[in-house]
């Protein structure tokens, strides 16, 4: 039997037209999983002894990949990159994909450092519906197709680990340390912090100071999808494609920690506001 166009009957072709076809949460992780490799190629290649052009190129490989995979296999959806122009359809489209193609670029021209990553995250009609990080280094994706189960909740007397940046760490973060007794995890990229909580390394990640929504959308998603507490540092809800990409805190936790986190963090900012000699 022919089928309609006079070729072979068509199980074959629909089967690898079937393996071909991949849901949003697939296509996120495939793509960041594939930049990723693109990347671990590249720094293979180029060695550590230029780290500015490692950086810039770094970004740049990874963006037209995303770029230009996204365009492909999403034709009609707008693209908000780190790492592109950014286009005004966003603004009036339904679906974004929101990506950083390097998160943590300081680290990954650093030899031996893993903590840098790939974000891919889909947007749609005001939310964030899938997302995938991926930390080449680490050899790990985290991803909205299957989200990790969270760690076991830790006993009351244990220490709680705050991940924070390892180049610019919020001073407020360090106060909220101190007067919590918690340690610090210092480490580079939103990403890779954030999948920190998700893997039970850390227990938080706050942030504050500056960052842009592609620093964390696909961790938030992933983030969300895993049942982690996700919120600006004074509990508003985080919010995405918006006109102005600037999304300078956030606070990522266990579900548990999150009202007493909040309510510490508006003590210490209280403090902050009465003075310098009372923040310490
Ligand atoms: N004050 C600030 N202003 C703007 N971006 C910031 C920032 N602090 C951190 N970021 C961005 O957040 C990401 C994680 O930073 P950090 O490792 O210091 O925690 C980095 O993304 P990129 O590496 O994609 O530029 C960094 O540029
Ligand atoms: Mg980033």
């Amino acid at each position: 039997m022919e089928n309609v166009f006079g070729g072979r009957p068509w199980s074959g072709s629909i089967l690898s037209l079937v393996s071909t076809i991949r849901n949003d949460h697939e296509v996120a992780r495939d793509l960041a999983v594939e930049a990723g490799q693109h990347l671990t190629r590249l720094r293979t290649r180029s060695g550590f002894d230029e780290p500015e052009v490692l950086r810039t190129l770094g970004d740049r490989v990874s963006h037209e990949f995303l770029f230009s995979a996204l365009g492909r296999l999403r034709p009609s959806d707008a693209v908000l990159s780190e790492e592109g122009v950014d286009d005004p359809k966003r603004l009036s489209a339904r679906r974004v994909w929101i990506i950083d193609p390097l998160d943590g670029t300081r680290e990954f021209s650093e030899e031996g450092r893993m903590d840098w990553a790939v974000h891919v995250a889909l947007w749609e009609n005001g939310e964030l519906v899938a997302g995938a990080v991926s930390l080449p280094a680490q050899g790990s994706t985290l991803s909205t197709v299957d989200p990790p189960w969270l760690p076991e909740e830790r006993p009351a007397e244990q220490r709680l680990r705050i991940t924070t940046s390892r180049t610019r760490p919020p001073e407020f973060v360090r106060r909220l340390a101190t007067r919590m007794g918690a340690e610090l995890v210092p480490m580079g990229s939103a990403g890779a912090k954030i999948c920190a909580v998700l893997l039970g390394i850390a227990d938080i990640y706050i942030h504050a100071g500056g960052q842009y929504e592609w620093d964390s959308a696909a961790p938030v998603a992933v983030a969300r999808a895993a049942g982690l507490h996700t919120s600006r540092i004074d509990g508003a809800n985080l919010t995405y494609n918006e006109a102005d990409p600037y999304l300078p805190d956030i606070l990522v936790c266990r579900p548990e920690l999150s009202s007493m986190l909040l309510a510490s963090i508006r003590n210490v900012a209280d403090l902050d506001s009465a003075g310098p000699h009372t923040g310490a």
